[in-house]
C-alpha cells in the first residue's frame, strides 16, 4: 500500500508499509511459530489474510486545528511534523464510505461551533483547573465505525455537556448531509487524560445502535461496546470457531470477554447451553437484543445456512451476564464441556488460566490479539495443549495480529 502521509514522515501508524504484504504476513507468522514453539503437535492452517487497505470499520480521529478549520486526524509524530496537526481523512486503511464521512463531521464542528480542545499535555505536571480545561475546548476525538451494510455510528468525545444542544440543533441538517447515519453520541471525558472515553454516553439520534451484520447474524452495536476492527477478517474467526465447535459437538460451552456476542451466537446450535460473559453492561444488551431477534425470525427467514426454527431453538440455550470473566469461572463450581476465551492485550492472566487447568473443561478455544499474554497464559494450563491454530491477519501494515488456538485437554 502506498501512504504519502507515511512517506511524508505525517503518520506513522503503519509500522509495516516499508514491507510488502505477504513479507508481513510470514514474519507474522514466524513470530507466533517461536511464541509457541514449546508445542510441537501444533497443526497450522494456512493464514487469514483480507484486504491490504480499505479494511479498518472504524477511525479513531483526534480533533484539532479551529472550529472554523477543524482537521480530523493525528497528532504528527517525531521528526518533521511532530506536534502539527495531521488531517488523516484520506487514510488508505478506510473505505471510501468511511472516508467520506469525515467532510460532513467537520462541517458540524463549524456548524456546532464546537471548539476542538487542546490534547497538548501538561507541563511540569501542572494540575489544570476546571477554568482552565473550558478554555482548552470541547471536542477531543470523533469515533466513526461503518457497518457492513454502510450505516454509520459516531461519536464525539466531549470535555464537557457544554456543546450538546447545539449539536442537537444541527441533527437534521446532519441526518441530510450524512444520509447513512445511524446513531450519534456525545461520550463526555472531563479529565485531561490519555484515556480516551469518559462513562457518560448521550445518544442523540432516535436509533441507539448500529446493526452490523456478520455472516447473516446482526449483532447489535452500543456505542460503547468493543467490536472487532475488521469486519471480513473477524467473520471469517467467528466461521473458524463454530466450526471447530461443531466438530467437538460440545453440550455446554462459556464464551469468556465474549463482546456483543459474535463468538457465541456463532457457536449456538439446538441443545447446547451457551453462556457469555462480559464486563461491559453496554456489550451485553447488545448481545441479548440479537439472541433475542434470533429467537423471533419470521417463520420464513433463513440466518446463515439456518432457518428460523433452528434458530429459536439453538438461541434458547444461549444467556449473557455482565461481569468479570475469571471472578464468574472462579465463581462456580460447574464446569462446561468447551470455553472459548477471547481476552484484551492483557490476557487471561494466572487466576483464570490456572481455573481451567483445574477443571474438567475438555477444549478451550484462545482467541488472542497478542500472542505474547497466550504464550505466557499456555504456561499456566499444563494440561491444556494447543492443538491447531489459525493466524488472521486482522491488523495489516501493523505487527499486530490475532490468532486462534485450538487447546485439548491431554490425558492425566
Ligand atoms: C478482544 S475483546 C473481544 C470481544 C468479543 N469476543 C468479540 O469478538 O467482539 C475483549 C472484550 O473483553 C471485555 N473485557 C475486558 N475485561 C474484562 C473482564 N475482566 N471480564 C470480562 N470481560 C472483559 C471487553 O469489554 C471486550 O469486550
Amino acid at each position: 500500500m502506498q501512504c504519502p502521509h507515511y512517506d511524508a514522515g505525517r503518520c506513522r501508524s503503519c509500522t509495516l508499509l516499508d514491507i510488502a504484504r505477504p513479507q508481513q504476513v510470514r514474519d507474522k507468522q514466524a513470530h507466533v511459530a517461536e511464541l509457541l514453539a514449546a508445542h510441537d503437535d501444533v497443526t497450522w492452517l494456512p493464514p487469514v489474510v483480507g484486504p491490504e487497505s480499505g479494511f479498518r470499520n472504524k477511525a479513531k480521529m483526534v480533533v484539532t486545528g479551529t472550529v472554523e478549520d477543524p482537521v480530523l486526524g493525528i497528532v504528527g509524530p517525531p521528526g518533521p511534523y511532530a506536534g502539527q496537526s495531521v488531517d488523516l481523512t484520506d487514510c488508505g486503511l478506510y473505505p471510501p464510505a468511511l472516508q467520506e464521512a469525515f467532510a460532513p463531521l467537520a462541517e458540524l464542528v463549524t456548524r456546532a461551533t464546537i471548539r476542538p480542545y487542546d490534547l497538548t499535555p501538561e507541563r511540569d505536571g501542572r494540575r489544570v483547573t476546571p477554568r482552565d480545561a473550558a478554555r482548552r475546548g470541547e471536542l477531543k476525538h470523533v469515533l466513526v465505525t461503518l457497518s457492513a451494510d454502510g450505516e454509520l455510528m459516531v461519536r464525539l468525545v466531549l470535555r464537557s455537556t457544554e456543546a450538546v444542544a447545539r449539536i442537537r440543533k444541527h441533527l437534521p441538517w446532519l441526518h441530510a448531509r450524512l444520509p447513512a447515519l445511524a446513531v450519534l453520541s456525545v461520550n463526555v471525558q472531563p479529565a485531561h487524560a490519555a484515556v480516551l472515553e469518559g462513562d457518560e454516553e448521550i445518544v442523540l439520534t432516535e436509533r441507539a445502535t448500529l446493526p452490523m451484520r456478520v455472516d447473516g447474524i446482526t449483532l447489535h452495536l452500543r456505542p460503547q461496546s468493543f467490536f472487532q476492527t475488521n469486519t471480513g477478517v473477524a467473520a471469517a474467526l467467528y466461521r473458524q470457531a463454530r466450526d471447530w465447535v461443531e466438530e467437538i459437538d460440545p453440550a455446554s460451552l462459556w464464551d469468556l470477554y465474549c463482546g456483543v456476542g459474535g463468538f457465541a451466537l456463532h457457536c449456538a446450535a439446538p441443545g447446547r447451553s451457551v453462556t457469555g460473559i462480559e464486563i461491559s453492561a453496554e456489550a451485553v444488551a447488545s448481545a441479548t437484543t440479537t439472541a433475542a431477534e434470533l429467537a423471533a425470525l419470521p417463520a420464513a427467514a433463513v440466518v446463515g445456512d439456518q432457518d428460523a426454527a433452528w434458530w429459536r431453538d439453538a438461541v434458547a440455550g444461549v444467556r449473557f451476564d455482565a461481569g468479570d470473566a475469571a471472578g464468574f469461572a472462579l465463581g462456580t463450581d460447574d464446569d462446561p464441556e468447551l470455553v472459548i476465551v477471547n481476552p484484551p492485550r492483557r490476557g487471561i492472566g494466572p487466576d483464570l488460566a490456572g481455573r481451567l487447568e483445574a477443571s474438567r473443561v475438555r477444549h478451550v478455544l484462545y482467541s488472542s490479539c497478542r500472542a505474547q499474554t497466550l504464550a505466557s497464559d499456555l504456561k499456566h494450563m499444563p494440561s491444556l495443549r494447543p492443538r491447531r491454530a489459525v493466524l488472521l491477519d486482522m491488523f495489516p501494515q501493523t505487527g499486530h495480529y490475532e490468532v486462534l488456538t485450538l487447546l485439548e485437554r491431554v490425558p492425566a
